[in-house]
């Protein structure tokens, strides 16, 4: 039996995420493929033709399970309904631009993105947060969203986990449905920790099957670098593996983890693991009647703690930093 509609509301609908992202959504694989989908696009004035274009697109693949394309510039009109709500559009950095200019020109989208799905979205709403500063920009959304339980404010690190298996997956000459238990700790930044320490490959602990100085100086730098590299590669940052993890989480999220796996995602901390309570980081997580939750009881050892503390520390000054602001 088809499911009732599920209203999905994408920012940054015209850019370039968002050209990855919408067609994958509208075929059925954000989640599942007996759930037909309303999209909704928001997007700033200028870029409204351009979204509208896409809307065409889509209405032109005829996909079975797509009920509806609207596209919006206004967020109230946008959120109002909203079951999904994927916040890809932020502002990039530009030349000559500090920290701080970065953070409140993101506060000035988050902030009424925030306040908006707090006035209008669906109850069971669950919104991912890609655009960077992403974990900040999630802290600064659900700031502004009282009457929605925190825990459905989530922030994207998909992508690291995906990295993570591969390069992990190509060391050990496996395959990435081999491993399990991969955690990515902390802020989606060059200071993330990638954890091999209670990662599974056939079993078998995977810091145990790679060599130390592997792990130390190739393992960690190119996943926490890989975003980079990508931009250095491409001219441009990732757009189809940035749009297939936020595929990725939001069905683990409505779906659930694979007993005896889990992933990681960015959530509001509840001080597990000395992680400030309050600030989205990422954990080990898993998933199950749409909630996620943070894997507890993990031995954390001194090389790990260091690691986790210092992604930790940087989420705690951007923190202070959009609270000097008045943006949380
Ligand atoms: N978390 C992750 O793993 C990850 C990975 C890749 C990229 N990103 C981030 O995702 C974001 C989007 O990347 P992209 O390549 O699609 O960028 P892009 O510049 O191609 O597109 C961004 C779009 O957002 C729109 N936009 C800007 N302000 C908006 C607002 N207030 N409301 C609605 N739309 C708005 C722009 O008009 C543009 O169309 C960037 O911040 C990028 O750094 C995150
Ligand atoms: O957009 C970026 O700065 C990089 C992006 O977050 C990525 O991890 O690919």
């Amino acid at each position: 039996m088809t499911k009732a509609p599920v209203t999905v509301t994408v920012t940054g609908g015209a850019g370039q995420i968002g050209y990855a992202l919408l067609f994958r959504i509208a075929s059925g694989q954000l989640i599942g493929a007996d759930t037909p989908i309303k999209l909704r696009l928001l997007e700033i004035p200028q870029a409204v033709k351009a979204a509208q274009g896409t809307a065409m697109e889509l209405d032109d693949c005829a996909f079975p399970l797509l009920s509806s394309v609207d596209v919006f510039d206004d967020a109230r009109a946008a959120f109002d309904g909203t079951n999904v709500a994927l916040l890809v559009g932020a502002r990039p950095r530009t030349k000559g631009m500090e920290r701080g200019d970065l953070l409140e020109a993101n506060g000035g989208i988050f902030k009424p993105q925030g306040e908006a799905i707090n006035a209008g979205a669906a109850d069971d709403v669950k919104v991912l947060v890609v655009g960077n500063p992403a974990n900040t920009n999630a802290l600064i959304a659900q700031s502004h969203a009282p009457d929605v339980p925190a825990e459905r404010f989530t922030a994207m690190t998909r992508l690291d986990h995906n990295r993570a298996l591969t390069q992990l997956a190509q060391k050990l000459g496996t395959t990435v449905t081999e491993i399990k238990k991969l955690t990515i700790w902390g802020n989606h930044s060059a200071t993330q920790y990638p954890d091999l320490f209670h990662a599974e490959v056939d079993g078998k602990i995977a810091a145990e099957q790679v060599e130390r100085s592997w792990l130390a100086d190739e393992f960690i730098p190119t996943v926490a670098k890989r975003g980079a590299a990508i931009i250095e590669a491409r001219g441009a940052s990732s757009a189809a593996s940035a749009a297939n993890a936020a595929i990725d989480h939001v069905h683990t999220w409505v779906n659930g983890t694979p007993e005896g796996d889990w992933t990681s995602a960015g959530v509001v901390s509840d001080g597990s693991y000395g992680v400030p309570e309050g600030i989205i980081s990422s954990f080990p997580v898993t998933a199950k009647d749409g909630r996620f939750e943070i894997v507890q009881g993990l031995d954390i050892d001194e090389f790990s703690r260091q690691r986790i503390d210092a992604s930790v520390n940087e989420l705690v000054e951007e923190r202070d930093a959009v609270r000097g602001l008045g943006l949380v």
